[in-house]
């Protein structure tokens, strides 16, 4: 589902009123940071966010509230031990939190005074938060989302990439793209999240950088099936390239102010690669292959807790494909929706190769 939509089942309230990027011109006196979200993504940046404002001084307040679903894990409130143990012992386990990331479990109270709110949960959870944050956010507010879910006039940065969260936990070299409208707000949300081995490239493309970061999520459930099949290295590089071509088509067919080159930047290509490789997506996608054929149950019993991005996104990319007459155009986004559903055999994904994808 695209931020748009989920913004639109909010009841009209686009994430650019809820934080009025484009609005800000004047920095604030002193950042304070919000980060909605505290899963497996979110706990990282949480952690690189804390690790920043410490040491930017300053120009950031440097505790950091991290909103938290709150849930009783081991008979005790997971804010309480992220508070005193400085670790998500659910979602990002075995990882060091900074002492100045304050898990809230209130969102008002999270979310009030902030000046600058990262998006980084799950997409299906935003619309029930919005009214919550729109009341409570400072007036000057900026946001960035790290949603990978697609978002059209959400007049707000996006940051997405190549970022296996364990990875970047760990302090692994990696890279992210920022697409922005405002180039001074990219540059504040630069200088928020930059580490020596996390580094971020701007680009003036908010749209491409969220279609790439979404889609990629279902070409990785391709990739997962033919995994899942015991197909090798080969046919899963033939789906990402079949991949990739249609993901710049979807592009171009529903969003053509959108920048071909962004899909060379890391939310593009490096994330394909890496999401097919070493995402969830992929990972209970091979499962799926295998059987049971069932996302829920696979999403219970494989993730811990964690979410499932691309079958939701599948079904709301193939409705848009649908309502605008072009499915046929999208073979490989077809055939991936028609496995997620169980209206064909996997192995159809292979099958269909020598006359369904066709490269003009
Ligand atoms: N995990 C990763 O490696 C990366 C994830 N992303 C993206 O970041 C976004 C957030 O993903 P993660 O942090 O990994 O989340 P996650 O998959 O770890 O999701 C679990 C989160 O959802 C919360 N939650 C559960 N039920 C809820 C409810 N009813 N209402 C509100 N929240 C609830 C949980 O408390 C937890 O914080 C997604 O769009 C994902 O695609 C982006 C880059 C890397
Ligand atoms: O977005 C990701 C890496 O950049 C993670 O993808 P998964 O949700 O498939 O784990």
């Amino acid at each position: 589902m695209s931020l748009l939509q989920v913004c639109s089942h909010a009841g009209h309230l686009p994430l650019s009123q809820v934080a009025a990027v484009q609005g800000r011109v004047v920095l604030a006196d002193v950042e304070r940071v919000c980060v909605v979200g505290s899963g497996n993504w979110g706990s990282t940046v949480a952690r690189i966010i804390g690790q920043n404002t410490e040491r930017l001084g300053d120009r950031f307040d440097r505790s950091v509230k991290m909103w938290v679903y709150e849930e009783i894990v081991d008979g005790q409130k997971l804010t309480e031990i992220i508070n005193t143990r400085h670790e998500n012992v659910k979602y990002l386990p075995g990882v060091e939190l900074p002492s100045n990331v304050i898990a809230v479990p209130d969102l008002a109270q999270a979310a009030s005074g902030a000046t600058i709110l990262v998006f980084a949960l799950p997409h299906q959870f935003l619309p029930k938060l919005l009214p919550t944050i729109q009341q409570a956010r400072s007036s000057n507010a900026i946001a960035v989302s790290l949603i990978k879910g697609m978002a059209t006039g959400c007049d707000i940065s996006v940051l997405m990439g190549a970022n296996v969260a364990d990875e970047v936990a760990r302090g692994d070299f990696c890279e992210a793209t920022i697409g922005y409208r405002s180039k001074g707000n990219a540059e504040l949300i630069k200088t928020l999240f930059e580490q020596p081995t996390f580094q971020l490239r701007l680009i003036p493309d908010p749209v491409g950088v969220e279609i790439f970061g979404t889609l990629k999520n279902v070409i990785a459930l391709g990739a997962g099936f033919v995994d899942g099949l015991g197909y090798g290295t080969n046919t899963k590089a033939a789906i990402m390239r079949i991949g990739m071509h249609e993901m710049l088509r979807f592009g171009e067919t529903f969003f053509p102010e959108m920048m071909k080159d962004t899909i060379l930047e890391s939310c593009g290509v490096a994330d394909l690669i890496t999401t097919c490789f070493g995402g969830r997506n992929r990972k209970c996608a091979e499962q799926f292959a295998r059987g049971p054929r069932d996302w829920k149950q696979l999403e219970a019993s494989m993730l811990g807790g964690q979410k499932l991005q691309g079958v939701s996104t599948i079904e709301h990319v193939h409705k848009m494909l649908r309502d605008k007459q072009v499915v046929g155009r999208f073979p490989l986004l077809d055939l991936i929706y028609r496995i997620c559903m169980c209206a064909c055999e996997p192995e159809e994904i292979v099958r269909s190769a020598s006359t369904c994808y066709v490269a003009d």
